[in-house]
């Protein structure tokens, strides 16, 4: 066993990881980075940015169906050989990952490929190598596909979002299990090249964390593209034959070429080392505003449980470094902006009114369709959506909102500062919208 020091390690290199490593080396700290698999994480090869590739190409193929309505007579013969290639060679490098691993060792740290475990305070082993830092141990470990325990699953040739990111063909039929964030943006976009797409849900509605509308119009969009949506169901069994998938669910079997399992994600706080240094994770491990988990020990990303979004975690990754480096910290941006890539897209910032109401906050709702705004009228097919504003009224500001429809995400940025800064609603009632937008709906809704 060699010990090797230095001033910082990361332990795991998500999103928020890899950009704190260069951040502290830049800094002049000796910073070794600790990385199982490839330099980034799971959102540039096989979550955020290749299935955004796949939607962008899914939703080409959807307004070009719609052009039919609008502009003449299209032809669509759907290929996924090209958003396969696009992903392997623009977005992944077949899943190399030596230009982000050269960034970091090009800003002076050290990349150490292995897998991290905490050796008691300030000390991470890597095979024989103990690292011993000065400063202290950022964990970026991230989480893991969430298997459940369905009777049959675990022995069957199932995907993850690994495989159905690496696929190099959409199936012909897909059944999905879990109808959240990952299994709704992946079951419309395969079900645009034409995979015969089934969604089973054992929670009352599809993308239960948004609002109830949310739900209701994702459902109603993709039943009307032919994808059927099952919710408050449960999985009895799945099968694999050597070539179908026979899922069972209350006396109805499914039958499909292929399961995506997207039931939820798994924090990677088990084999750690988090015992060594006297600190018990739940779910997630629990991290006061500065990221800090105990004297010496921070953490980031996904396993912290404030936001399992990339965004979340380069924003931790930036509170982290200032910790590190002894830096003043603002107080924490929970304001917590996301977007379901769905079509009609799905922007939400905040809390749901449900959240507001149990908080005891004196809810006032403000909403307004999208496909009935001059820009949703314009627009025409493709234009369902709606604006949801949860206002507290006795403060008179925006606590959460949903800007459901066409660049929903997008119109989504004003409502995200309006929650973020307070706005007064009475500036945003005496606010000019630009005519026709998406976003002059938000005046619609006040
Ligand atoms: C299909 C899909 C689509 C998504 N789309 C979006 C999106 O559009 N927008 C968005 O904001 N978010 C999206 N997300 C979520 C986003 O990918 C995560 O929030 C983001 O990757 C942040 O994760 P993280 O940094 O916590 O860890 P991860 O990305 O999981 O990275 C953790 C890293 O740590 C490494 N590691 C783990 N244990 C060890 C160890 N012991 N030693 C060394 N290394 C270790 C892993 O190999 C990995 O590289 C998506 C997720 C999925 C699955
Ligand atoms: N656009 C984005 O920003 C984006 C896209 C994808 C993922 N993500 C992030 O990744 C996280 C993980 O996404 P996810 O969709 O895997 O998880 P999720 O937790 O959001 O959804 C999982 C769904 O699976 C259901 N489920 C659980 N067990 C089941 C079972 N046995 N049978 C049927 N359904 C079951 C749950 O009730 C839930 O609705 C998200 O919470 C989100 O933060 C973000």
């Amino acid at each position: 066993m060699t010990e090797i020091s230095c001033d910082v390690v990361v332990v795991g290199t998500g999103p928020g990881g890899e950009a704190l490593v260069p951040r502290l080396a830049k800094a002049g700290l000796d910073v070794v980075a600790v990385e199982a698999e490839l330099v980034g994480g799971e959102c540039p090869y096989w979550g955020c940015i290749p299935s955004k590739m796949v939607i962008r190409a899914a939703n080409a193929l959807a307004e070009a169906r719609r052009a039919e309505q609008l502009a003449g007579s299209v032809s669509v013969a759907p290929d996924f050989s090209f958003v396969a290639k696009r992903i392997r060679e623009e977005a992944t490098a077949n899943w190399d990952d030596t230009v982000a691993a050269d960034r970091i060792t090009a800003a002076g740290a050290r990349l150490v490929r292995g897998r991290g475990r905490l050796d008691g305070e300030r000390r991470v082993t890597v095979g024989d190598d103990t690292y011993v830092a000065s400063k202290g141990v950022v964990l970026n470990t991230g989480t893991t596909t969430f298997v459940p325990p369905i009777d049959g699953l675990a022995g069957t040739p199932f995907w993850t979002n690994r495989e159905i990111l690496e696929a190099e063909e959409a199936p012909a039929s897909l059944i999905v299990i879990g109808g959240g964030a990952v299994g709704l943006e992946m079951a419309q976009a395969f079900a645009r090249f034409g995979t015969a797409v089934t969604v089973l849900e054992v929670g009352p509605r599809v993308l239960a964390v948004e609002e109830p509308e949310s739900s209701e119009l994702v459902a109603s969009v993709f039943e009307a593209e032919g994808i059927g949506i099952h919710a408050g169901i449960t999985i009895d069994g799945v099968a694999h034959d050597g070539e179908v998938f026979h899922v069972t669910s209350g006396g109805v079997t499914y039958e499909a070429e292929r399961v995506l399992v997207a039931a939820g994600r798994r924090s990677r706080v088990d084999d750690i080392g988090l015992d060594t240094v006297g600190v018990e994770a739940g779910r997630f491990l629990t991290v006061d505003d500065s990221m800090q988990v105990t004297d010496g020990l921070w953490a980031i990303g996904d396993m912290v449980g404030r936001g399992a979004f990339t965004h979340v975690s380069m924003y931790q990754s930036a509170r982290a470094a200032k910790a590190v480096l002894g830096e003043d910290l603002p107080e924490y941006d929970d304001s917590l902006p996301r977007v379901t890539f769905t079509d009609p897209e799905i922007g939400a910032v905040g809390i749901t009114e449900a959240q507001a109401r149990e908080r005891g906050i004196n809810v006032r709702i403000g909403s307004t369709d999208v496909a009935a705004s001059s820009r949703g009228f314009v627009h025409g097919p493709g234009n369902q959506g709606f604006i949801k504003l949860v206002i507290d009224d006795d403060r008179g500001v925006i606590v959460g909102a949903t800007s459901a429809g066409p660049y929903g995400g997008e119109t989504l940025s004003a409502l995200a500062f309006a929650v973020r800064a307070e706005i007064p609603v009475a500036t945003l009632v005496n606010t000019v919208y630009a005519y026709p937008t998406f976003w002059r709906a938000i005046e619609s809704a006040l």
